[in-house]
């Protein structure tokens, strides 16, 4: 396997819709309006006023859909990163399918639709199921002793990502998330955390699924062996996302890009999704005003890589997941923030005198 330098760009110019400064303006205005005191919904007024600039309508309408991308890693098979086997990622696909998993039940409380996208779990245990969308390729190398990823399988997995934003936005869609499911897979996104934010690797690593003290170790262990290995060859995000990223890794970068050129809203999850969009930002930097912080993971790298962005995450409930779940939860949250912002009534309307 070669370690050579990458020979793709750095950074193929995708096209990012900017924010709708029109929307957004009427948005603050209504919110002015409103009959409350001015500021005293908080964090809602302003999550109201951002899907506003996003999606481009001074109000806002939460219509969800969960992307959830899923892949084995070279690095879970061979390095035992994971407190879980690798056979649970097709698993869980199973459970997905059949509305069990945790995502699922949220994403139906929330009437978010939900598409699944095999990103190269292993052949012997992803479901057949026929509404899988299939990338077509197969688990990821391992990460420790080379790169993860051929450059063919990147452009496969980001176009996938930016096609299926395509069809959201086609289908009336106003706000993405991208949800995964990979065994072994928070190794990857902290390598990645690491590469784009320039912190110690090591110092990033945590439990994932709850490997014990030996598992973290070794995980460190694997993270700097890993960062040592690529960072001498690795030029730009592209680089770095092909040689410690992963299928279902690539997949989201792909969406969060095409949630910013169809003109999206999206909503990163944890520490493996929003190592993602931090890809997906160093690629096309335009993207980071369409994203939104659903939820803070404890995964170290999860905190430094929201940090980075700049974001501040609307919910802290200890989730430590992923699948979308955190993302998910924080829909809740958008759509009651987008409840009060269309349905109140002005301080005119109602009848309620303003300040003195
Ligand atoms: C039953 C089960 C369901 C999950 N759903 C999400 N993850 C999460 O855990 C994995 C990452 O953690 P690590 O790097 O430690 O393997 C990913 O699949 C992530 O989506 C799950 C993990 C398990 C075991
Ligand atoms: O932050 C996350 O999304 C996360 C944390 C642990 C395991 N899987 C996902």
């Amino acid at each position: 396997m070669t370690t050579g330098a990458d020979a793709h760009p750095a950074r193929p110019e995708i096209p990012i819709r900017p924010l709708d400064e029109a929307a957004l303006t009427a948005a603050r205005a209504r919110q002015r309006e409103l009959v409350k005191p001015a500021g005293a919904l908080g964090r809602l007024e302003e999550l109201a006023i951002w899907l506003a600039a996003a999606t481009g309508t001074a109000r806002p309408q939460v219509i969800p859909r969960v992307v959830i991308a899923a892949a084995d890693h070279g690095v879970a098979a061979e390095e035992a990163v994971s407190a879980f086997p690798p056979a649970v990622t097709g698993q869980m696909l199973a459970t997905f399918l059949a509305g069990q998993g945790a995502v699922t039940t949220l994403a139906t409380e929330v009437g978010a639709g939900l598409v699944l996208v095999d990103a190269g779990v292993h052949a012997d245990s992803v479901p057949a199921d026929r509404t899988i969308v299939r990338v077509g390729i197969g688990p990821s190398a391992n990460l420790a002793t080379g790169p993860a990823l051929t450059s063919a399988q990147v452009a496969a997995c980001v176009d996938c990502g930016r096609e299926l934003a395509a069809e959201a936005a086609l289908d009336g869609v106003t706000v993405l998330v991208g949800g995964e499911m990979g065994i072994g897979n928070t190794t990857p996104a902290t390598c990645l955390a690491a590469a784009l934010t320039g912190r110690d690797g090591a110092a990033l690593v945590g439990p994932g699924t709850g490997v014990d003290a030996e598992g973290l170790a070794r995980k460190r262990e694997v993270v700097t062996r890993a960062l040592a290995l690529h960072g001498p060859h690795a030029h730009g995000p592209l680089g770095w996302l092909r040689r410690v990223g992963g299928g279902e890794i690539a997949v989201l970068c792909g969406l969060a890009l095409g949630a910013g050129e169809h003109g999206l809203a999206y909503v990163c999850d944890g520490v493996i999704a929003t190592a993602a969009a931090a890809v997906a930002v160093a690629i096309a930097p335009d993207l980071r005003p369409r994203l939104l912080a659903g939820h803070l993971s404890p995964e170290p790298a999860h905190a430094v890589l929201l940090e980075h962005l700049e974001l501040d995450p609307v919910l802290d409930l200890g989730m430590r997941l992923g699948e979308g779940s955190g993302a998910v939860t924080a829909l809740a949250i958008l759509r009651l923030a987008c409840a009060a912002h269309d349905g109140m009534a002005t301080f005119a309307q109602a009848g309620v005198s303003g300040r003195d």
